[in-house]
């Protein structure tokens, strides 16, 4: 089987729905912004502040490139999309997975997070830029799934069922 890979913004739920997913079809789940921290030895939070985003954007294209291609779930960081390289890397070799959730309750998912970098200071105006400025990206994907006020086992089930269509 192709990999499978998580898209969607901060707090879509990649990283949480991709663990149960990895229990339910029983693949192993790699986080390419757990893969980057242990790779380089240090936080994103971090990576950001002391060689910026560029580096981790490079850092980023380079973790997708070496990561497993095949039998796997590859959650992503929710600024993967930004690069056309990206996208057409994993549309080419897997399946992807769009987790779209609304604005409102992401703002509450992210309330109180304070590891992601892009969301330090102003909140919700910078995340509406950036969530209307990739929307078009994410929808690249091979199929969306809709998070909002649902349940990670029904988010899963949803992607099982899908994943049994012929056309996958
Ligand atoms: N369907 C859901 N319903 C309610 N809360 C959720 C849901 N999915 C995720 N969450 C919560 O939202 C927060 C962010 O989830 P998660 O870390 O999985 O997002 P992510 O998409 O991996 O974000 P990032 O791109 O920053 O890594 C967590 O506290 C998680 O428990
Ligand atoms: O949306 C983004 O650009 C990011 C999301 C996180 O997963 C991390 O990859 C990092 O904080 C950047
Ligand atoms: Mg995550």
């Amino acid at each position: 089987m192709k990999a499978i890979y998580l898209t969607g913004f901060m707090g879509a739920g990649k990283t949480t729905v991709g663990r149960r997913l990895g229990e339910v079809l029983q693949l192993p789940v790699i986080d390419t912004d757990a893969y980057i921290e242990q790779q380089v030895g240090k936080t994103i939070t971090k990576i950001f502040a002391e060689e910026g985003e560029e580096t981790f954007r490079a850092y980023e294209r380079d973790a997708l490139k070496k990561l497993p291609k095949e039998h796997v779930i590859i959650t992503t960081g929710g600024g993967i999309v930004i690069q056309e390289e990206n996208r057409q890397f994993m549309r080419e070799h897997g399946i992807v997975i769009y987790l779209h959730c609304e604005l409102n309750e992401l703002f509450r998912r992210l309330a109180d997070d304070e590891t992601r970098p892009l969301l330090m200071g102003n909140k919700q105006k910078q995340m509406k830029q950036l969530f209307e400025q990739r929307l078009p990206f994410y929808q690249e994907a091979h199929m969306t799934i809709d998070t909002t006020n649902r349940t990670i086992d029904d988010i899963v089930e949803n992607i099982v069922s899908l994943l049994k269509t012929p056309r996958f």
